[in-house]
C-alpha cells in the first residue's frame, strides 16, 4: 500500500502546493480531479519519488519512501505530465532502452516491449522513429514505458491530453483492467476521464482535498441543487455572475444554463438529476 502522509509541498517563494494532505491508495483506479494549479502534478511527482515534499511522510508497504526510495520505485510506472523521448530512437529502441534501464533482462525486455507495443496499438509503428510520431502516439509510447516493469503502483498525470475520443475510452478500459489488483492514481482536470472507471474520486483544490470517496456519494452531495432553465442571450452573464452555471446549452435565439442552487433560482426553473462534472463544479468553487 502506498500512502502519502500530512504532504506539504512548498516551492521556493511560492505558496503551498501541496498543503497538509494526506491520501491512502490500496487496489483501485483513484481519479484525482482539480483545476489547473489544485497541486495534482505536485502530489504525483511527490508519489513517483521524484520531488521530495517540503514535510509529511511518504510509505510503501509501510516503509518510508523518502529517505528509501528504490522498493517504491522498482513497483512503479509512472507517466509525467512532461514526458519527453529521443526522437531519432523507434518505438521499440526506445521501450527496449527503457527496458534496460529499469533492469529488465534483454530477453525478457523483448518479449516484453513486443506485448506492450501491441497493448497500445503500436505494433505497426514499432519500427519507425518517434520523431514522426503524432501526439497520441507519443502518448501511447508513455503509457507503454509506465507499464513495463509490471507495476503494482501505476501514477499517470493528465494521461489522456492528445489522445483522441477513441484512443480516450481505450485508455481508459486498459487503466480500468490494471486497477483490478493494483494502485492506479490518475490525475486530470476532466471528469469524463474517470466518470466511469474510478472507484474513488479525489477532488483537490489550492492543494487541498475537497472530497475522497465513493463516486456515488461525491454526485449525492448536490441531489437537490442542479437546475436547468431557459435564459434569454443578454440575461445570461446576470445569471452567471449570480450562480455558478455547469453547462449551458444554445437553441435558435435561447439559452438554456445548468445551475447549481440550493433553491429554486427561477419560477420557471426545473430541478434534474446531477452528474459528476456538476458535483465537481460544486466542490471546488
Ligand atoms: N517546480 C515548481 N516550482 C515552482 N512552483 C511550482 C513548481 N511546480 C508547480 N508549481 C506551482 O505549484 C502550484 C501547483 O501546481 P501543480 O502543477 O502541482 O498543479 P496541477 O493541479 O497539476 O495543475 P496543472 O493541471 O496545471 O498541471 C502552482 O501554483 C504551480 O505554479
Amino acid at each position: 500500500m502506498l500512502e502519502l502522509i500530512d504532504i506539504t509541498k512548498v516551492y521556493k517563494g511560492q505558496k503551498r502546493a501541496v498543503d497538509g494532505l494526506t491520501l491512502r491508495l490500496g487496489p483501485g483506479l483513484v481519479g484525482l480531479l482539480g483545476p489547473n494549479g489544485a497541486g495534482k502534478s505536485s502530489l504525483l511527482r511527490i508519489a513517483a519519488t521524484v520531488t521530495r515534499p517540503t514535510r509529511g511522510q511518504v510509505r510503501f508497504d509501510g516503509a518510508d519512501a523518502v529517505t528509501r526510495p528504490a522498493p517504491l520505485r522498482r513497483a512503479l510506472g509512472y507517466l509525467p505530465q512532461d514526458f519527453g523521448v529521443y526522437p531519432h530512437l523507434t518505438g521499440q529502441e526506445f521501450l527496449t532502452y527503457l527496458a534496460a534501464v529499469r533492469g529488465l533482462s534483454h530477453r525478457s525486455a523483448r518479449a516484453r516491449v513486443g506485448e506492450l507495443l501491441d497493448l497500445v496499438n503500436l505494433a505497426h509503428a514499432a519500427k519507425r522513429p518517434l520523431g514522426g510520431y503524432s501526439g497520441g502516439m507519443l502518448r501511447r509510447v508513455g503509457i507503454a514505458q509506465a507499464l513495463l516493469a509490471d507495476p503494482r503502483v501505476i501514477v499517470v498525470d493528465e494521461p489522456t491530453a492528445g489522445l483522441d475520443p477513441e484512443e480516450r475510452v481505450r485508455f481508459r478500459n486498459l487503466l480500468s483492467d490494471l486497477s483490478a489488483d493494483r494502485s492506479v492514481l490518475l490525475s486530470t482536470h476532466i471528469v469524463s476521464d474517470v466518470e466511469s472507471v474510478a472507484t474513488r474520486i479525489v477532488v483537490m483544490a489550492a492543494g487541498r482535498i475537497r472530497f475522497d470517496g465513493d463516486p456515488g456519494d461525491l454526485v449525492r452531495s448536490v441531489a437537490g441543487h442542479v437546475w436547468e432553465l431557459p435564459v434569454a442571450p443578454a440575461d445570461l452573464p446576470g445569471v452567471q455572475q449570480r450562480m455558478p452555471v455547469t453547462r449551458q446549452i444554445r437553441t435558435g435565439g435561447h439559452v438554456r444554463v445548468r445551475v447549481l442552487a440550493t433553491q429554486r433560482p427561477a419560477p420557471d426553473a426545473t430541478p434534474v438529476a446531477p452528474d459528476l462534472s456538476d458535483a465537481y463544479l460544486a466542490v471546488t468553487r
